[in-house]
């Protein structure tokens, strides 16, 4: 991949907890390149650093050792205030257990971080976003008065209106009956097809990752293996190939 298609970079990132025997190497050495308007799902067993892997490239947290880059910006040198504006600018975030303000009705969260930088929002934008998640009728409502889908795709609203580099979903369709996550899910792939956006999203759902168009496997903080085009059936092989192999390797260090 070019350097002008990359949207996020990850260059041979660590993350070490803490020292001595408790040591834990959450990622060890990840070097990997995210595309602009293409859709990226990281998928591993439960520890394998999945969301250590997003949180690093988000911006959330600091790698150990390695660099993560949101186009030409090195993120692991950024001082934290110029870190707090990118992350509010240039990313979005969807997170498993939605994150609404209770209090402000579905519009308003759509429209809070356009608020908080002062900004004010595309209208044409704003309806092409709201159009999209079909909650038209709803934008009046309290979160507490919608489905939890709807609530999802409320928040799915709000990480796409300020047009983000990047939208870092982690485990979005986690809390979601089938029918609402597939609602999600094909909200997020018509904002790649249609508005070219980039995703990147942590899911431990095979149908989840069959939306992307590439998979990124993770087992002990190392990247295994990738997949491009996915089915739900070849993420599933895929996944149990990595379990066989982290069974072996358990069994071999006895
Ligand atoms: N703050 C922390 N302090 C110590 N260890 C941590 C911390 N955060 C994560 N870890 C460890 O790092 C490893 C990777 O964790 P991470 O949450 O990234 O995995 P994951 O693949 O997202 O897991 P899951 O699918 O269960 O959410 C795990 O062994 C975890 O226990």
């Amino acid at each position: 991949m070019s350097v002008g298609d990359v949207a996020v970079r990850a260059a041979g990132v660590w993350k070490r907890y803490g020292g001595g025997l408790t040591q834990v190497d959450a990622l060890a050495g990840v070097s990997a390149d995210f595309g602009k308007g293409r859709f990226t799902a990281i998928m591993g067993p439960s520890g394998s650093g999945k969301s250590t892997l997003l949180h690093c490239l988000a911006g959330l947290d600091k790698p150990s050792d390695g660099k993560v880059f949101l186009g030409d910006v090195d993120l692991t040198t950024l001082p934290e205030k110029q870190l707090t504006h990118l992350r509010r600018d240039r990313i979005g975030f969807v997170f498993q257990a939605f994150n609404l303000v209770p209090t402000l009705s579905a519009l308003e969260n759509i429209t809070l971080p356009l608020d908080l930088a002062g900004r004010k929002p595309d209208q044409d934008w704003m309806t092409t976003v709201v159009d999209t998640i079909g909650l038209m009728d709803r934008l009046r409502h309290k979160p507490s008065e919608l489905s939890g889908g709807q609530q999802q795709r409320v928040a799915c609203a709000r990480a796409l209106v300020s047009r983000p580099d990047v939208v870092f979903a982690d485990e979005p369709t986690g809390n979601l009956d089938s029918r609402s996550s597939g609602d999600v899910l094909d909200f997020l792939h018509r904002s790649v097809r249609e508005f070219n956006q980039t995703v990147v999203m942590v899911t431990h759902d095979p149908t989840a990752a069959s939306y992307a168009d590439r998979v990124l496997f993770l087992a002990d903080g190392q990247l295994q293996s990738e997949l491009v085009d996915p089915t739900a059936e070849t993420v599933l092989d895929a996944m149990k190939q990595l379990e066989t192999q982290q069974d072996t390797a358990d069994e071999l260090a006895g």
